[in-house]
This record gives C-alpha cells, structure tokens and sequence, in this order.
C-alpha cells in the first residue's frame, strides 16, 4: 500500500484518536476513519500528554475523585461481581419531524427505566430484549461512552462516569456498527490498535497470531478490509476487542447477520475467552443463540428488566408446555378465533391466543394444573399425561366441525418465557417498536402467568 496514504491514515487516526476520546468531536462531524468511534473505549493515557484535558466522561471535581475513592465498596461491588448496574435510567431527546407541517418537534425517548442488574465474574451473561428495549444503551451506559441520567454503573468496581479511564483499561468492546478502514489490512488494524493499547511489540505479534488462529482469519487476515465479507469483518471486530486481553469483554449483537459458520466461530471463542476466567456481555435478538451462549440471561423489554436468571430456571419459571394447533395449513383468524372459542368455552383451555404471525395458529400454555383439573390421567407420567391432553383438544374441536391440520407440543422457551411475562412475542414487540419508535411506549402488560415482573 502507498506509504504516504498509510502515514496520512494513521495522522487522522492520531486527530481522530484526541477529538473521540475527548469528546472534543462537534455532533454530526464525519470522522475521516470508520473505526474512529472504536477508539473512544481506548483509555486516554493512550495519548499523548498534550491531547489530555477534560475529558467529557473523565471530567469530574477533585473532591468527588476523592469522595468516590474513599467510598467503602458496597456489599455488591465484591470481588465477585464484574459489573454492577444500579436502577440506571436514559432518556434521549430526540427531534421528531412533523409530516403536516414540515417541522420538527423535540420528543424525549425513555431508552432505560431503572434497571439493576448485576454479572458475575467469568460468566457469559446475555441480554435478551425486542428492539427498542434498551440493550444497546445499557451496553453503552457500561462502557463509558453513555452517561445514565440516573443510577450507576460499576465495572470491577469502578464507576463508569468518574472512574471512565480505568474502566476502559478494563473492557473491549464489540459495537453493532463498528467500522473498519477500507485501506488498511486486518493485521495493521490489530497492530494499530496494539501500538495504542502499548502491548510490547512481540507479545503483540503473538496475540495476534493466536486470534487470528482462534478466529479462523489465517487467510484473509493480509488483505485489506475493504474486501472482508460482513462475516469477516465480525471477526475482526472481535479480535480488536481482545487483542488487549480484557478481563471484561462488551459484545452488542456479534453475530447479527451472519451465516452459521461465522456464528459458530465467534460463539467458541467467545465461550473460550469466558472458560479462561473472563467476562462477557453480549446482546441478541437471537433466542437460540442465548441459550447457547449465555450462563445467565436479562430479558429486557421497554427499557425494563422483566427477568434475570440462567435460561434454564427461565423456562422452570414458567413451566409446562406450548401447545401450537393448525386448523388449516394456512388459517383465517375468523376460523381460528371460533375454534379458540369452542375450546374456551369447553373450559379446556387457560392461556391461549391466535398468533397472527403463524398463519393464525391457536398456541396454548398448558401447565399440570391444568391436567390435573381436567382430571387427565392423574396417576399418569408428564409425557402421557399432554398426549391425552392432545387427543382431548382433537377430539373436542372435530366434535364442533373442525377438522385439524395438526398438533404439536413442546417445551418452553425462552421466547414462550418473554411472552408470559411481556404479554406479546418477539416479533409483535419489534414490530411495535417499529411502528412506535420514538413515540409514547405502552405500559407493560402482565404476564398470561401472572408472573410479576421483577
Ligand atoms: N442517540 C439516540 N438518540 C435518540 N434516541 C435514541 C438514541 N439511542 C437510542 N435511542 C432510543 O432508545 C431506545 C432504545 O434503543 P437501543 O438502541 O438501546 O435499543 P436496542 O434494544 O439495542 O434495539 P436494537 O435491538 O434494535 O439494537 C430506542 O427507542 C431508540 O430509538
């Protein structure tokens, strides 16, 4: 590649670098790097002493470094808790134009409303939520570059607004829209961005040979990024938020996108970052890739946190078992909902409704009381017990003049589990928060269970 082009790269990647990191950069400027919001998670004393002052997010009284550093570590701030969220709140404010008259109005969007959580050291936890629920700008509130209205948020113990720095030196991040420069190869971003965390020179080449392995790049990592597929380019990401080897690692979406082979790769290498005594967070849209990955999950929903366990006690939460029926292959809702009300008023059924988006299946929650109500082979094994069940739901809808296309039942997931407590699936929140983006957000229903939002 022409020297001076690369030397001209790396000179803006320097201005870049000190109007990023100190929030210097006016609103809506265009960086001349893709990846120059990457380095916003790099620590400031990165830079050259100079380019230091008053960092946006670093920027606090002496007296309150002083007051934070002599505050005693509460009791969730141990050692045993890598980032502790307390009740954080975010509201944008964002500008709405109006279609009528052409203007534009100011809207506040409520992205986070009090959530607490916390992770625990060396484990995998998710964050799960519809679009819109607030999972990016949770990710965000922990890595410095988002500053909550209300709350706090402490990683390893240092808060992320007065201790920023330090907490950088304790993260990689993996953002959505992470962007890397066209003209430079995969292996002199990664020594790029070695030189800025000052990994010696040979330690770096080494860790940049193992990801590189670990990360299945041997082929592309000499070429220049311009030409990576969206899979590739994933990979990258993710190994220049390792390179550094942080004890906390932030992934937002990693594997959106991407084709199986690219997910797999990131998912082993996440779960081996996390097996060698690490932490990662990471959100998702995807519910499988959830209850792969994750050791305890947050199911978020309109900027709430509606639950938080291991995606097994989830599902134990919740319990029994979803029932799906098909009168016809492809149904109307008015033949479906008179089948649902056939069974309502046969009192067979507790929790139903017709899923508009499964060409109007009925889907049911059914749980043992339910069986043992209806006295269905009391004495009977779980798997009997639903077949039974099964066979009186077909018995009494062709008794009423349905024929059936079909029946079948399986465990809970952790689709069922945002249903219960959310009262919509996936795909009716995100497509309400298509629709409402930015607009006033309805108010959480309760769960078909009851279950109490914690
Ligand atoms: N910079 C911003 N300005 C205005 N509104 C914002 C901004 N960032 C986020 N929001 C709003 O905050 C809410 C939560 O957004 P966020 O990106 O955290 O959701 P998300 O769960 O990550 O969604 P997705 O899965 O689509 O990435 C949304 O309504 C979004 O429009």
């Amino acid at each position: 590649m022409d020297q001076s082009i690369r030397s001209k790269s790396v000179r803006w990647l320097r201005v870049v670098n000190k109007t990023e990191m100190l929030g210097l950069r006016p609103q809506g400027e265009r960086t001349c790097l893709g990846f120059a919001h990457l380095l916003r998670t790099v620590p400031s004393e990165c830079f050259p002493r100079k380019y230091c002052y008053s960092p946006r997010f670093t920027r606090c009284s002496k007296r309150s470094i002083r007051e934070l550093k002599n505050q005693a570590p509460s009791q969730n701030s141990s050692s045993e808790i890598a980032v502790q969220v307390r009740d954080v709140c975010k509201t944008f404010q964002d500008k709405r134009k109006n279609l009528l008259t052409g203007r534009f109005r100011a809207v506040s969007v409520p992205a986070l409303r009090g959530i607490s959580l916390d992770v625990n050291r060396g484990e995998v936890f998710g964050m799960l939520g519809p679009n819109s629920s607030g999972k990016t700008t949770l990710l965000r509130c922990m890595s410095t570059l988002c500053k909550p209205d209300k709350g706090n948020v402490h990683v390893l113990g240092k808060h992320t607004v007065h201790q920023s720095a330090a907490v950088r030196k304790q993260i990689g991040c993996v953002f959505q829209d992470a962007g890397l420069d066209k003209i430079l190869t995969g292996r002199e971003h990664l020594e790029l961005f070695g030189g800025l965390y000052h990994i010696p020179r040979i330690r770096c080449r080494r860790r940049i040979d193992e990801l590189v392995e670990m990360l299945e790049m041997g082929p592309y990592v000499d070429r220049l990024t311009g030409t990576y597929s969206g899979g590739i380019k994933r990979r990258l990401d993710l190994a220049l938020g390792l390179l550094h080897e942080p004890p906390v690692l932030l992934l937002d979406e990693p594997t959106v996108g991407l084709d199986l082979s690219s997910r797999r790769v990131i998912w082993n290498t996440v779960r081996r970052y996390a097996e060698a005594g690490n932490t990662v967070v990471f959100t998702s849209h995807y519910l499988e890739e959830v209850e792969l990955l994750a050791d305890r999950v947050a199911i978020l929903d309109d900027g709430r946190c509606i639950a938080i366990g291991s995606p097994q006690e989830l599902k134990q939460r919740i319990g029994g078992r979803r029932f799906t029926i098909r009168i016809q292959e492809f149904c109307s809702e008015k033949v479906a909902q008179a089948a649902l009300e056939v069974l309502q008023h046969e009192g067979i059924v507790e929790d139903a409704r017709v899923n508009a988006f499964e060409f109007n299946a009925i889907e049911l929650f059914v749980q043992s009381e339910l069986l043992n109500r209806l006295e269905i082979d009391p004495r009977a094994d779980a798997d009997s017990a639903y077949n039974s069940y099964t066979e009186l739901l077909r018995q009494t809808l062709k008794t009423n003049g349905f024929e059936l296309f079909g029946i079948t039942q399986r465990g809970v997931s952790l689709s069922d589990v945002y249903l219960a407590l959310a009262g919509r699936d996936f795909r009716e929140a995100d497509q309400a928060a298509r629709l409402s983006e930015g607009s006033m957000k309805r108010q959480p229903k309760r769960s078909a269970f009851n279950a109490e939002p914690q």
